[in-house]
């Protein structure tokens, strides 16, 4: 099953009622209290006027109609007016101020999540897939937020409608109100039954449609490759699964809907005529007056309206449970790689790297990935890392950017061990270019500054020259401020590269770190990235997963990694005289890459 759909069957989780999520959640409420006492007040006061109407039609039936008395027939029409207009103001005053306090709370919760993954180390990041965190930040602050916004009002609002109704009832007549409270396990059952499976309806009509959404960006996303290899029909039917349980959920909801209406009217002309049964007989003999059963029969309608939203809220409690846990996960993961409480800041980095003894594994039950590994590099050296794959290339410089932190050993930059020194002034100072150079929605100027945003123009500029971009920016109409779209969609292969190259060379690194891409571009491209290459690299220590000969041929030490050791280390005429892997690994990768350039005229 695919990513995505796996995560819709996980968001469809409601869990059990948890004390300590709830009171967790309530924390955030907490700074708003004095607003939402407010909003308390409101809808008390709003429900008190409701529940007057019933009383207000009895008395203008026995006092008014039946005694021809206009003046309180317009009173209490005039009445009834006001109280519908003071109604409407209100509920707009209260509904407006806690859908503004649910949004400020959504706003904080979703800035308090933004904030702390951003903390979050890899290791978090390797097992849990994108779209899952951001459904997390998305769709699980909403389910919060819906509880916020309706559900504790709307608690409080239907619970005290509920008391008042049936102490008013008991207050008119117990007798007759007992009677007619007959109806209300059955009323209980239809709604309370009904409305939770409504309610997971509609939930999963809602979760499906972001597993179509999620399929419909995987399929976007990966509209080429779905083209290379044919895979509409596949494609077609796997959204189509997606698409029916969408459909059936809908039809779902709103066939339960259709059902429990009529079943609640049904009740409710019982009840009505349950009071009808025994109140016309008092009515006739006196006891009673029209007024009175109107009245009576208009509370036993309101019934109906507090239990289906307290039921609502039931399942909307139990939404966010499930989305709180998820939330929490989140915010309770601690960032694995994080500032000592003693850490001192790095001072400025002369670039001598030294790793004694290093080992490393990515999770605890699995084996070492890096075994024993000894380097010491000198400031400016340039160090090319090949080796097979899988051998732990990037590993090494995963570390040396403390994305990890190595599970034996030491690394010290300078002599300074890399754990005790601040993460912000270590990563300032170090500089890191990956294949895929990711580039972010923005202007050409806005990523080229993304590392140093206080850089003068003039070294924006040389910045640019020297890594080959002004060529081409300069065809471009907007020249600097050109848009380049989500990953730099409008930018080719090699354009992207020298882009990456010109960002990490206006930060201006001590450390280089670079994983040459291995893509092939066209030959002047190639130039331009050998030539920025050679800039970049210049008066730095540099770490570099080495693909091209030529790179690696240039570099002063090569360090060939196998099974996660060093296995050889020296120049390039060393090694070969060496006889061992690297001489393997030229003769049939890099002599051959070697051949089909000088074929191919690269
Ligand atoms: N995030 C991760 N979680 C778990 N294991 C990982 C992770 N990243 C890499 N590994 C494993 O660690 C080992 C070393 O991986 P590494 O990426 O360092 O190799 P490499 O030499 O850079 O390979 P390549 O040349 O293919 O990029 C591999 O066996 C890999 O499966």
């Amino acid at each position: 099953m695919s990513q995505v759909e796996w995560d819709a069957d996980d968001d469809l989780e409601e869990k059990p009622f948890n004390r300590a999520y709830m009171k967790r959640l309530l924390r955030y409420v907490l700074p708003y209290r004095k607003v939402l006492s407010i909003v308390v007040l409101i809808v008390l006061f709003n429900m008190g006027l409701s529940l007057a109407e019933p009383l207000l039609i009895r008395y203008v039936i026995d006092e008014g109609i039946m005694k021809q008395d206009f003046f309180i027939i317009h009173m209490v029409g005039i009445t009834l007016l006001a109280i519908k207009a003071i109604g409407w103001l209100f509920g707009f005053l209260h509904t407006r101020m806690i859908n503004f306090t649910g949004q400020r709370i959504l706003f904080d919760l979703r800035q308090q999540l933004f904030n702390h993954l951003q903390s979050l180390s890899f290791r978090f990041f390797d097992g849990r897939p994108a779209g899952k965190i951001m459904s997390r930040i998305t769709n699980d602050t909403n389910a919060i937020g819906e509880l916020i916004n309706g559900g504790l009002i709307t608690l409080v609002m239907e619970f005290t409608h509920l008391i008042g109704i049936v102490a008013i009832l008991l207050w008119m007549d117990w007798k007759l109100a007992l009677l007619s409270f007959i109806t209300l396990p059955m009323l209980y059952l239809v709604v309370g039954s009904m409305q939770s499976k409504i309610e997971g309806s509609w939930s999963r009509s809602r979760k499906t449609m972001s597993a179509i959404n999620g399929n419909l960006n995987e399929t976007l996303q990966g509209i080429r490759v779905i083209q290379a290899f044919s895979r509409q029909k596949e494609n077609n039917k796997r959204f189509e699964t997606l698409n029916t349980r969408n459909k059936n959920a809908f039809m779902r909801a709103v066939t339960l809907e259709s059902l429990v209406f009529p079943a609640v009217e049904m009740i409710g002309v019982i009840g009505t005529c349950v009071v009808l049964w025994f109140g016309a007989r008092e009515v006739l003999s006196g006891e009673l007056t029209l007024g009175f059963i109107m009245a009576f029969i208009n509370y036993l309608w309101r019934f109906w309206g507090p239990l289906s939203a307290l039921s609502k809220v039931y399942s909307q409690v139990l939404a966010a449970m499930a989305s709180a846990e998820r939330i929490f996960e989140i915010l309770d993961s601690e960032p694995e790689v994080k500032d000592r409480p003693d850490a001192k800041p790095m001072k400025p980095i002369q670039g001598e790297v030294v790793f004694e003894n290093v080992s490393f594994r990515y999770e605890t039950e699995k084996p070492e990935v890096l075994k024993d590994v000894n380097l010491r590099i000198r400031p400016g050296q340039r160090v090319a890392l090949v080796g097979p794959t899988g051998a732990g290339k990037s590993t090494i410089v995963n570390l040396l950017m403390r994305f990890y932190d190595a599970t034996g050993g030491r690394i010290l930059i300078d002599g300074q061990d890399v754990k005790g020194v601040t993460l912000e002034s270590l990563r300032r100072q170090m500089g890191i270019v990956l294949q895929d150079s990711f580039i972010f929605s923005g202007t050409i100027e806005e990523n080229l500054r993304y590392g140093n945003e206080d850089a003068t123009d003039e070294a924006l500029r040389r910045a640019a020259e020297n890594v080959r971009i002004d060529r081409f920016v300069s065809q471009f109409a907007d020249g600097y401020r050109t848009q380049v779209e989500e990953r730099g969609s409008k930018l080719s292969v090699g354009q992207r590269q020298l882009l990456a190259f010109g960002r990490v060379l206006l930060s201006d690194p001590r450390i280089l770190i670079l994983d040459e891409a291995t893509s092939s571009v066209d030959t002047e491209t190639e130039q331009h990235i050998q030539a920025a290459l050679q800039t970049m690299l210049e008066g730095r220590t540099a770490f570099i997963i080495a693909h091209r000969l030529s790179t690696i041929r240039d570099a002063d030490v090569i360090l060939v990694v196998k099974d996660g050791r060093i296995s050889e280390h020296g120049s390039h005429d060393d090694l070969i005289k060496q006889n061992g892997l690297y001489k393997k690994l030229y003769m049939t990768q890099f002599e051959m890459q070697q051949s089909l350039a000088m074929q191919t005229g690269a």
